[in-house]
This record gives C-alpha cells, sequence and structure tokens, in this order.
C-alpha cells in the first residue's frame, strides 16, 4: 500500500518559488493498479518521485507498505527502495550493457550471488518475452522491447511496487497496448501494487483500477475507474467523453444524455423503452468504452413517442439508476 499524506513540494528555481505539489493525500490499495492523470506541468513527475524519495516533499509524508520513508535512515531507505521499482520514458537502460546485464545490474548492486543472478535474468527476460534477446544491446531493441527490458530491470530485486513514469509515452499505440498488456499481467500474476502517471486517458482505461486527477499540483479527484467514469460531473468522465458536438438539427425527439455505467451497460435498455413504453430511441451521438471488465457509455438519443410515454420511459430510466440530463452538455 502506498499512502502520501498531505504532501506539498516547493521548488525553488532562480530565486523563485514553483509549488509543484499542494497538500496532496492519496492512498493506493496493495494489489492495485493507480493511474495519476495531469497535464504537462501538473506535477506527476513530481509525485511520482515523492513516491521512493527521488524527491523529497516540503511537507507531508510518504509511506509505503506502512513504512514511513521520511523517517527512514539512509541505509534503511536504501533498503526500502529494493521494493520499490520504476521504469521511465526513455527506458534510461545503460546502452553499453547487453539486456542480461541491464537486467542483472541491479542485483549485482544488491550483492546477490552469480548463479542467483544468472536464473533470476533468464526468468525475467522470459516472463517479458525476451529470452532471445539476452544478448543484444539496447540500440539494437524496438521501443517496446526497450521498455520491457526496463520492467525486468525494475522487476529484478522482486519489488512490492512498481513506479511507472509515463512508461508508454514514448510508444506508438499497438506497443503501447502489449506493453500495458505486460504490466497488467505482472499485476495479476505476482501482485505488485502499481502507480503509474500519464496524460493519456487510455491508459487509465486499459489497466487501472482506480485514478486520480491532479490539476496544478491539486489532487482534483479520485476514485475507483468505472465509478468515476459512470458520472457525468467528474473530470475523468469529461476525458473520456467529450462534449457532445453542438446540434446542428432540431431534435426529433426528447434529446437526452444518457450515462451507461456496469449493469445499465449490460443490459438492453433502449428496447426495453421500445417495447414497454412505446418509444423509440433514436441514437443522435454516443460512444460505449470498455473499462477492464466492465463498459461505461455516453450516449446522446432522441426520444420518440407520446409525451406521455416519453416521461414514463424517462422515469423508469432513473428508476434505474441511469444518471440522465436532458440539457446535453455540448
Ligand atoms: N527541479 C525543478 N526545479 C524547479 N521547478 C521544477 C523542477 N521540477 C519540476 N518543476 C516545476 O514543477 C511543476 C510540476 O512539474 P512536473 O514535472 O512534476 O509536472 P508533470 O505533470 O510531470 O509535467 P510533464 O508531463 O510535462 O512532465 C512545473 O511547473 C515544473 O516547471
Amino acid at each position: 500500500m502506498i499512502a502520501f499524506r498531505g504532501v506539498s513540494k516547493v521548488y525553488t528555481a532562480g530565486g523563485r518559488e514553483v509549488a509543484a505539489l499542494r497538500n496532496v493525500s492519496l492512498r493506493v490499495e496493495a494489489g492495485e493498479i493507480h493511474g495519476v492523470l495531469g497535464q504537462s506541468g501538473a506535477g506527476k513527475s513530481t509525485l511520482i518521485r515523492c513516491a521512493n524519495l527521488l524527491e523529497r516533499p516540503t511537507e507531508g509524508s510518504v509511506s509505503v507498505d506502512g513504512q514511513d520513508l521520511l523517517a527512514l535512515s539512509p541505509e534503511a531507505l536504501r533498503k526500502a527502495r529494493q521494493g520499490i521499482g520504476m521504469i521511465f520514458q526513455h527506458f534510461n537502460l545503460f546502452g553499453s550493457k547487453t539486456v542480461a546485464a541491464n537486467v542483472a545490474y541491479p542485483l549485482e548492486v544488491a550483492g546477490a550471488p552469480r548463479e542467483a543472478i544468472r536464473e533470476r535474468v533468464e526468468e525475467l527476460l522470459s516472463l517479458v518475452g525476451l529470452s532471445d534477446k539476452a544478448q543484444a544491446y539496447p540500440s539494437q531493441l524496438s521501443g517496446g522491447q526497450k521498455q520491457r527490458v526496463g520492467i525486468a530491470r525494475a522487476l529484478a530485486p522482486r519489488p512490492r511496487v512498481l513506479l511507472s513514469d509515463e512508461a508508454t509515452s514514448a510508444l506508438d499505440p499497438e506497443t503501447t497496448r502489449s506493453v500495458l498488456g505486460l504490466l497488467r499481467d505482472i499485476n495479476q500474476k505476482l501482485g505488485v501494487t502499481l502507480l503509474l502517471i500519464t496524460h493519456q486517458m487510455d491508459v487509465v482505461k486499459a489497466i487501472c483500477d482506480s485514478a486520480s486527477v491532479l490539476e496544478r499540483g491539486r489532487l482534483v479527484e479520485q476514485g475507483k475507474v468505472t465509478e468515476l467514469l459512470a458520472h457525468p460531473s467528474t473530470r475523468l468522465h469529461q476525458l473520456c467523453f467529450p462534449a457532445f458536438a453542438p446540434p446542428t438539427d432540431a431534435p426529433s425527439g426528447r434529446r437526452v444524455a444518457l450515462t451507461l455505467a456496469g449493469e445499465h451497460a449490460r443490459r438492453p435498455l433502449l428496447g426495453t423503452l421500445a417495447r414497454q413504453f412505446d418509444v423509440d430511441a433514436l441514437l443522435v451521438e454516443g460512444a460505449m468504452e470498455r473499462v477492464g471488465n466492465t463498459r461505461v457509455g455516453r450516449l446522446l438519443v432522441d426520444l420518440q413517442g407520446s409525451a406521455d410515454a416519453v416521461s414514463q420511459a424517462l422515469a423508469y430510466l432513473r428508476e434505474q439508476g441511469l444518471t440522465l440530463e436532458e440539457a446535453a452538455h455540448g
């Protein structure tokens, strides 16, 4: 488990103070994948670097697995850091070392026996699908392969927590998907807790259980991804479902924006409106998104039928717990 409590970070540069984090409190449960989403300059890198004290907070506390990192001696912090792996946007591999030597590096630093290192490196390269590249150099690898080496190296000391600093930002969409799939597998197979920062909503949708949004150093929301997306008022929802385009034609019925999540997204609601209420739903615009094992959607529909029937249909949808907005955003 990772806990930030009241964390602030102020940088002083050229006599000027920059508040990069302002009173951030965030809890990531053990075994979760948590994504921190934010625009450039929001403070994401600062936040993730505070999780292993590469950056020391100006105020507040950071604990990992119940250990208050700021209270540790330098020696104890060095040990605690072995339990916190990190992967980077630009991979940070040693160009002059082979893939195997890159992965072995943290184990050599920790003084592990040679044979144990050899076995562990083999196991890790197999885990990330690079057994055939052990003797290659980073310059001979694609971006996705380099990141897989970065992941293998980060996992070498068997960390409980993995920090990902925009690990897929430099990769194309397909490679991004495969690296995210690998991170999800690692989380599930090894139970590693993952804290990642990203400016890409797609990363959050693809693998995060929970997420938070950082804006100008402040955490403006946090929660389960599916729960945040189910509410049109959240930043996460608005980032996932951009506002509908302004209408160019007159509505052909009562125009309503529907947010479907969880159970609702699995039921044939529009068919029910037709059968039970004699109300047809014309789909104007919208999207359904897959989020983990569930689906979330936002649809703009024109409900067509007698005024009474449409009112009853709307009452039914509200009773079902759906979020409805008559004045669709946009
Ligand atoms: N070492 C530093 N010295 C002074 N200011 C800094 C330093 N590092 C970051 N900042 C400032 O702190 C703020 C947050 O920066 P940070 O890099 O954490 O944001 P970010 O969300 O990771 O941005 P990006 O996505 O562009 O990397 C910015 O205003 C940045 O200019």
